[in-house]
């Protein structure tokens, strides 16, 4: 199986280095880049064979796997109509909508996949939304290769992507956000940088993987660590006062407004 990606910028950087750590092999990937800089990276880095023709890149290619900018996807699936022949087109672009990508590209073997980028390591989650016209074959190839950088989950109804991008696609940087925070506080406590980062990650770390491995609803894992009338219920008390929670919650669904109206916005154009 060759991947073609299109686009070498941050989610392809992401999904390469964990499709390698995983056992694919440098020499089935190309990646058609533009800026020069960014394919003297993923040579460097991964090994890869990087290329500014998209026409090269397609050639010899089973799957291509468009991750430019959704605002970039309209010109690129356009310059594509005329090179593919077949070959299965997996959009990792927000928004955009398989129907009027098939209609650019010309083609109706499209998957619309909404990745994020703990597939670097492996631990990432992909939404996944196929055109009734995608062979069973087809869509085993894009479980493959999202599989092999995390789990992945079918949906039936595509908006549901929007929905996904705003929890899992968007959703490691709302945690990048979090830790964030933690550190400033831990600084603030008195803690140097390099002993805030630690305690912080640490946290994270531990209470994901209780998570995970727990099978109590992460509000049991809460109370439990909530002692009445202690240090955690202050905390949490004071994070209720400020509205943290809905502000989360509104904040995943700006997420998921703004890929709707991306969707609305770049699939107008013919
Ligand atoms: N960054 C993230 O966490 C996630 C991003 N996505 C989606 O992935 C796509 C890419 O996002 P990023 O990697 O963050 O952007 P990026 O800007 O890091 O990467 C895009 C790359 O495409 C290249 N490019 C632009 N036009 C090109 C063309 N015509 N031919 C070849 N290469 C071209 C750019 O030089 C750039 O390196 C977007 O559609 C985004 O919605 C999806 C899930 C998560
Ligand atoms: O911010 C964005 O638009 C992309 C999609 C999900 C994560 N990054």
């Amino acid at each position: 199986m060759n991947i073609c990606f299109i686009g070498g910028g941050n989610m392809a950087s992401a999904l390469i280095g964990g499709m390698l750590g995983k056992g694919f092999a440098a020499t089935q990937i190309n990646v058609v880049e533009i800026n020069a800089e960014n394919r003297t990276r993923l040579q460097a880095q991964f090994g890869v064979h990087t290329m500014d023709s998209l026409a090269k890149g397609v050639t010899g290619s089973d799957i291509i796997v468009l991750a430019v900018k959704p605002q970039q996807l309209r010109e690129m699936a356009q310059q594509l109509a005329d090179l593919i022949d077949g070959q299965l087109l997996i959009s990792i672009a927000a928004g955009i909508r398989v129907s009027d990508l098939a209609r650019w590209a010309d083609s109706q073997a499209v998957v619309r996949a909404m990745p994020n980028t703990p597939a670097l390591i492996q631990s990432g989650m992909t939404g996944l939304y196929a055109l009734p016209a995608v062979s069973a074959a087809q869509r085993e190839q894009a479980q493959d290769i999202l599989a092999a950088v995390g789990e992945t989950l079918w949906l039936e109804d595509e908006a549901m992507l929007d929905a996904v991008t705003a929890i899992s696609g968007s959703g490691p940087a709302y945690v990048f956000y979090f830790i964030e925070a933690m550190q400033q506080a831990a600084v603030k406590l008195g803690f140097s940088a390099d002993d805030a980062r630690r305690l912080s990650l640490a946290t994270f770390l531990g209470a994901s993987k209780l998570a995970a491995s727990s099978e109590e609803d992460a509000s049991v894992l809460r109370a439990r660590v909530t002692s009445k009338n202690g240090t955690t219920e202050r905390a949490l008390l004071s994070m209720a006062a400020n509205h943290v929670a809905e502000h989360i919650v509104e904040a995943a669904k700006a997420a998921a407004d703004r890929a709707k109206e991306m969707g609305d916005e770049l699939g107008a154009l013919q």
